[in-house]
C-alpha cells in the first residue's frame, strides 16, 4: 500500500477571542517601544510611520507610559510627558501632558480606558504634579475623568486680498525666510521669553522644538514644505517668528494659492502685524488658514474688515486638577478673593472636601477647612475654569456650580478670570 502523506494545511496564527482574554496593565520599556508605537497608530486608525520614532524616543519617559497587554501584544495605551504649563499670573507649573490614549477596536467599551485613566491619575498624584492636561480627540471622552475644556482655539481663514490693515497699525522692520537651523534657536529663545505671557502655553525644550518643527510629508494637507520666517525690528533684532506652508493653486481666474499658517508669535504689535502682513501679501496666494490660533487673535483687531477673518471656535486643551490645594495655590487671581470651595472628586477622593482659598494678584494660600462653603463644584468645573478662560459665573448659571453665598460665583469668576485668553499652541 502506498504510503500517502497527509497534506496538513498550515493553520493561521490564532488570535485569542477578545472576550475570553484578561488584558494585563503593563508599563512600557524602551525595548517594547516600536510595538507600542505601532499599537498607538492602530488605536488612532492611523498608518504607523516609524520616521518620527527617533524624535519621540527623546521625549518619552517609559515610566510614564502604560497599556494593557494580551500576551505580548499591546491592546491599549496611555502616557504623559512631564512639562510645565503657564497658569494665570504668569507662573509655570508642572503638568502631566497626557497623550497616546488608545484602546484597540476589539477591546473597546470594557473599561480599559477607565482603568488606565485611574492608574495614570494616581501616578501623576504620586509624582507630585498638581495638574494634568490633554487634547481630546473626541469631546465626550474625558469629562468623566475630571478633565474640563479649559482653553479654546480659533480656526481662522479668509481671502488674503480682503485683509487691509487699519491706518495706524504699527509696522516697522522686515521679515526674512531662513533655513530651519537658523530659525529654531532664535525662535526657541523668543518662545522662552514669551511663554509666560498667556495661560495654557507649555515650555518647549529642544526635543519638543524638533518635534514641533518636524516637517512630516503626511501632515502637509497637500501643501509644500514648511517655511520659516523671522521678523526683524527697526534695529535689526529678531522680535517675532512664524512658520507656513504654501498650497499651490491656479484657477480659471488666475492664481489661487493658499497659505497655511503654523506658528506665529511676535513680541509686540509691530512684529505681530509685520508677520501677518508678510504672510497675507505672498504673491500667488488668495486664501489663508490658521488652524490653531488663540480666540483673541489680534488679526481681527488689525484689519479694516474684521468679518473677513472667518473664525470657527472649538476646544483646545482640557485641564484636570490632580492636587486641588496645590493647583489653586500655584496660580494667581485677578482680584482679591477669600472664599470656601467645596470640591468633589470621584477618581481621587483625597481631593474631596472644603478649601479656604485666599488669593490675589501677588499671592495665594489654600487651607482645608470645616467652614460652610460659598460654592460647591466638582474637579471638572474647577478644571474648566482653572486657566481663566471659562467663567465660574457661567458655570453657575448653567447649574453646574452651586452658590451658597450670594455673589460668590460672580466674585470667583472675576478673580479666576484672565485678561488674555488661555491657549496652548503645542500639540502633544
Ligand atoms: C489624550 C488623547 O490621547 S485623546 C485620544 C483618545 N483616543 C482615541 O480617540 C482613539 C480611538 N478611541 C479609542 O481608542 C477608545 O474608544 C477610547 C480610548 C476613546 C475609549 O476606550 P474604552 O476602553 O472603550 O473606554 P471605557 O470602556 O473605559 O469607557 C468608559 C466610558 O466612556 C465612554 N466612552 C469611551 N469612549 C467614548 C467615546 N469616544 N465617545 C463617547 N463615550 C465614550 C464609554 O461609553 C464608557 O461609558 P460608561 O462608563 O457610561 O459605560
Amino acid at each position: 500500500m502506498a504510503n500517502k502523506k497527509r497534506t496538513s494545511r498550515s493553520k493561521p496564527a490564532a488570535v485569542p477571542a477578545p472576550h475570553l482574554t484578561e488584558p494585563k496593565l503593563t508599563r512600557l520599556t524602551m525595548a517594547g517601544f516600536p510595538a507600542y508605537q505601532r499599537a498607538v497608530a492602530r488605536g488612532f486608525q492611523e498608518q504607523y510611520r516609524p520616521e518620527r520614532d527617533e524624535l519621540d524616543r527623546k521625549v518619552v519617559d517609559t515610566k510614564r507610559f502604560i497599556g494593557f497587554k494580551v500576551g505580548s501584544s499591546w491592546v491599549s495605551s496611555a502616557g504623559s510627558y512631564a512639562r510645565k504649563i503657564t497658569v494665570p499670573g504668569g507662573l509655570q507649573v508642572p503638568v502631566a501632558a497626557v497623550t497616546n490614549v488608545t484602546v484597540q477596536p476589539a477591546y473597546r467599551r470594557r473599561g480599559l480606558l477607565t482603568a488606565m485613566m485611574q492608574r495614570q491619575l494616581e501616578d501623576v498624584a504620586a509624582a507630585g504634579e498638581p495638574l494634568a492636561a490633554l487634547w481630546a480627540s473626541e469631546a465626550l471622552i474625558y469629562g468623566r475623568f475630571g478633565y474640563g475644556p479649559a482653553a479654546a482655539r480659533a480656526r481662522l481663514s479668509g481671502s488674503t486680498r480682503a485683509l487691509q490693515f487699519l491706518p495706524g497699525v504699527p509696522t516697522a522692520g522686515s521679515c526674512a525666510e531662513v533655513p530651519l537651523e537658523q530659525f529654531q534657536p532664535v525662535a526657541a529663545a523668543l518662545q522662552a521669553a514669551m511663554v509666560t505671557d498667556r495661560p495654557g502655553k507649555l515650555d518647549r525644550p529642544d526635543a519638543w522644538w524638533e518635534l514641533t518643527l518636524f516637517d512630516a510629508e503626511w501632515a502637509r494637507r497637500g501643501a509644500g514644505e514648511q517655511r520659516y520666517v523671522l521678523h526683524y525690528n527697526a534695529s535689526g533684532d529678531v522680535d517675532g517668528y512664524a512658520t507656513y506652508r504654501f498650497k499651490e493653486g491656479f484657477g480659471s481666474s488666475g492664481p489661487d494659492g493658499e497659505v497655511h499658517v503654523g506658528l506665529l508669535a511676535g513680541q509686540d504689535a509691530a512684529a505681530y502685524a509685520g508677520l501677518w502682513r508678510y504672510l497675507l501679501d505672498l504673491d500667488l496666494a488668495r486664501k489663508f488658514v490658521r488652524r490653531n490660533a488663540p480666540t483673541d487673535e489680534l488679526l481681527r483687531l488689525l484689519v479694516t474688515d474684521a468679518r473677513a477673518v472667518h473664525t470657527e471656535v472649538t476646544d483646545n486643551i482640557y485641564v484636570r486638577l490632580v492636587d486641588v490645594a496645590e493647583a489653586l495655590r500655584a496660580r494667581r487671581y485677578a482680584t482679591e478673593i477669600d472664599l470656601v470651595l467645596e470640591v468633589a472628586d470621584r477618581q481621587l477622593p483625597g481631593n474631596s472636601g472644603r478649601y479656604r482659598l485666599r488669593g490675589g494678584p501677588d499671592d495665594a494660600t489654600v487651607a482645608r477647612t470645616k467652614a460652610a462653603p460659598d460654592l460647591s463644584l466638582s474637579v471638572l468645573e474647577l478644571g474648566t475654569a482653572y486657566l481663566g478662560g471659562v467663567s465660574l459665573f457661567d458655570l453657575h448659571r448653567a447649574g453646574r456650580v452651586a452658590e451658597h453665598t450670594a455673589g460668590a460665583a460672580a466674585a470667583a469668576a472675576t478673580a479666576f478670570g484672565s485678561p488674555i485668553a488661555p491657549w496652548c499652541p503645542d500639540e502633544f
